[in-house]
């Protein structure tokens, strides 16, 4: 049965390849727009289950993995900022604090479905705004929720985190072999 990794990211992509060898990849072109109506977990899941219900949908008969990643700091859900001012007030919510990542993986085929959540807990450094300027000029901070990442130049505003690196990254590949694994049974 061909795996559909229902992504645009080109990070879950090289992630699910360190796991397996034969995927094709679709964009799920969802509206993440329901921010506030939801608890943080029930909002990641059914961001990933849109997903993957969209595109399987458009192929029935595969295996469909979708998936999202939000940051959570008091209780506001951060998803990716549209601009850099955006991006600089985001920061600054981190900034000397820690604050949670969740990263939800949803698969589904014709018989059988598998959803998990994974988290992570991420302590910043105090930053400085300059400190913060300097981060937004390096650009990655786009397509990323809460406006960083931790494979990157983001590295260096984190003093430690707690729990799975991947699900900071965006795919807990740990858990999705797990599950891959149930659709074997
Ligand atoms: C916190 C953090 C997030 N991220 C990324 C992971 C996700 O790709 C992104 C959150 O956006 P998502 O909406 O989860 O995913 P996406 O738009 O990149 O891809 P798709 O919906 O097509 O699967 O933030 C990092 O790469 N590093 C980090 O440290």
């Amino acid at each position: 049965m061909t795996v559909i990794l229902a992504s645009q990211s080109p990070r879950r992509k090289e992630l699910l390849a360190k796991i397996i060898q034969e995927f094709q990849t679709m964009p799920a072109d969802i509206d993440e727009s329901i921010i506030g109506e939801l608890t943080p977990l029930d909002y990641v899941l059914e961001m990933a289950q849109k997903k993957a219900q969209l595109i399987c949908k458009q192929n029935p008969h595969n295996l469909v993995i979708g998936s999202d990643t939000i940051v959570v700091v008091g209780d506001e859900i951060l998803g990716k900022p549209q601009d850099d001012q955006e991006a600089f007030e985001m920061l600054r919510k981190l900034s000397g604090r820690k604050h949670q990542v969740h990263t939800s993986v949803y698969m589904m085929n014709p018989t059988r479905i598998e959803q998990q959540i994974v988290s992570a807990e991420v302590t910043f450094f105090d930053l400085t705004d300059d400190e913060i300027r300097e981060y937004i000029a390096t650009g990655e901070h786009l397509d990323k929720a809460g406006a960083y990442g931790i494979q990157g130049q983001g590295s260096l505003l984190v003093e430690g985190i707690k729990g799975d690196y991947y699900a900071i990254v965006g795919f807990p590949i740990a858990q999705v072999k797990r599950m891959l694994a149930k659709f074997q049974d």
